[in-house]
């Protein structure tokens, strides 16, 4: 058994070695103090009650890909149980229950910025520190903490775009850390520690995930290759290209963000030095850049304000007339909205666990304006499906889709489902591929088939209302009907 003194690393959403600042620093205490390093990943109930289906899937890939890593790392320690140790229940228990039975004397993390977790890790240092232990946190998950980018009065922002110019006049985001080349573990078995099929993450009661597993490799290996791919493909053409689901342009890197298998400054200064390699094409890189802005942003909103899930940031959009309508919301759910390309992005989303950007946004605006839907059903389903779901960008993006949000598109500003699909799926490529049942509709018709006369939708194999479904509402009478009940709201406040 171990008799040095042990260094707790302890994994949150940061299921990475390389530039990982807290097991920097916990493999730094254990050199200078011949010391070794503790892993741990606790499933306590705040982690727990920010996962889906789709993101348990990820994070059970995630924890195997870490702890094979770590057991690498760590070879050369010969200990016997030298790997990640994995833990379920109350975080601040577990780690004081630790402390008691072995040498423990400090404890590192990478801090994160929900309420839920701050107030859990604020209440957990008093108690290690109390009782005599280092405790150090770490920046590592965000570019620019919460607390360093404020306006010149001080106050916080609420629009994206001089909040990123403010973030731009800061100091540059640092380099990354490499990953540590060898870790001293500590050989110990904790009390209660459970194997990673006990943590119950797996797919239940079939593995409905496979289509998860063949588009994403989860882990930081995987992260890595899907940066890099990304960096030496596709980055190129981003700014041209990103908002064409028809085209595999973005990084698709939102799930490894998610769970910390990269960290923003490894893909941050990836994409510099692709602009520092391609002069003249520094635009591209920086749209890229600008979009872990609005991660930056969404962060830093849900930071601020901790019942981004369920309370407007507009506060009149409390008294909003949603409707309850749980068949149309069934019918978006499982993509038979009769909108070809609301449908391909639902289908996408449960195939595949991640839906395009663009999609995201129409699918939303459908969901929220044409159907009145409330916006916190729309993140609901989203938190479960996607593999990306993520207490900030997910509650942030809903609001901001719903008209309440920070900086959001003004409710009134209705996406007409018909043209989107037109203007961003031109040839209707990523209809076909995801609503087979539509793949012989002509172009001209593909995004509206209900307009298709019976001779083209026959040739095409279409029969509305039987093998494809007539559209929740009408185009127009939806947009119409979302008017009024912006109007109504705005009177019932007035
Ligand atoms: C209704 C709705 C819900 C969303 N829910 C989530 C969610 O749960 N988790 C999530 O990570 N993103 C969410 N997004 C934001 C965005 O759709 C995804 O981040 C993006 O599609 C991920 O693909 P990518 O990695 O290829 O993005 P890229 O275009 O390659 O962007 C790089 C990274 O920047 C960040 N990013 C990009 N766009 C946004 C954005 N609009 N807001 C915040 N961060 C962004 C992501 O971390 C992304 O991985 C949502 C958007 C909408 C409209």
């Amino acid at each position: 058994m171990t008799k040095r003194p042990i260094a707790i690393m302890w994994f949150r959403n940061d299921l990475r070695l390389g530039d990982n600042p807290a097991l920097r620093a916990a493999t730094k205490w254990a050199d200078q103090n011949d010391g070794v390093v503790l892993p741990v990943f606790i499933l306590d109930p705040v982690i727990d009650s920010q996962l889906g289906g789709a993101t348990r899937w990820w994070l059970e890939k995630s924890l195997e890909a870490l702890g094979h890593s770590i057991a690498e790392a760590g070879a050369q320690s010969a200990a016997t149980n030298a790997s990640l140790h994995l833990l379920s229940g109350d975080a601040g228990d577990i780690l004081e229950n630790i402390t008691d039975a072995h040498d423990v004397k400090a404890v590192f993390w990478n801090r994160l910025y929900d309420r839920p977790s701050t107030s859990r890790d604020t209440d957990i240092k008093a108690k290690l520190q109390d009782r005599g232990l280092e405790c150090e946190s770490f920046k590592a998950n965000l570019l620019f903490e919460p607390w360093e980018v404020k306006t010149g009065g001080g106050t916080d922002f609420k629009v994206y775009s001089p909040f990123w110019r403010a973030c731009q006049k800061l100091p540059a985001p640092r380099q990354p850390f490499a990953a540590p080349k060898s870790i001293t573990l500590a050989d110990i078995k904790i009390a209660g520690e459970v194997s990673l099929a006990a943590l119950d993450l797996a797919p239940k009661p079939f593995d409905w995930a496979t289509g998860f597993a063949e588009r994403f490799t989860p882990g930081e290996q995987g992260a890595k290759d899907q940066l890099f791919d990304f960096i030496d493909e596709r980055l190129v053409d981003y700014a041209d290209l990103r908002d064409r689901p028809d085209h595999r342009v973005t990084s698709e890197l939102s799930p490894h963000l998610r769970f910390g298998e990269i960290s923003p400054y490894q893909v941050w200064h990836s994409a510099g030095h692709f602009a520092d390699a391609h002069p003249g094409k520094g635009k591209t890189a920086s749209k890229f850049m600008a979009e872990l802005g609005w991660r930056e942003f969404a962060h830093h909103i849900l930071f601020h304000a901790s019942d981004l899930r369920s309370i407007p940031l507009q506060g009149q959009f409390s008294h909003f007339p949603w409707s309850n309508d749980s068949t149309a919301l069934e019918r978006w759910q499982k993509g038979q909205t009769g909108f070809p390309i609301v449908d391909a992005g639902m289908r996408e989303l449960w195939h595949t666990g991640y839906m395009h950007n663009r999609v995201r946004m129409i699918v939303g605006s459908v969901l929220v304006k044409h159907l009145l839907v409330h916006w916190r059903d729309g993140l609901a389903w989203f938190d479960d499906t996607l593999v990306d779901a993520c207490p900030a960008n997910n509650a942030f993006s809903w609001q901001w889709i719903g008209g309440c949000g920070a900086d959001a598109a003004p409710y009134f500003r209705i996406f007409n489902p018909v043209l989107q699909g037109e203007k961003f799926d031109p040839a209707g490529e990523y209809v076909r591929q995801w609503v087979p049942e539509l793949r012989d509709m002509p172009e001209q018709y593909i995004h509206k088939p209900w307009e298709a006369s019976p001779l083209i939708l026959k040739a095409a194999g279409v029969t509305l209302g039987q093998n494809y479904p007539e559209p929740v509402t009408g185009v127009k009478e939806g947009r119409e009907r979302a008017l009024r009940a912006y109007q109504d709201m705005k009177q019932s406040v007035a």
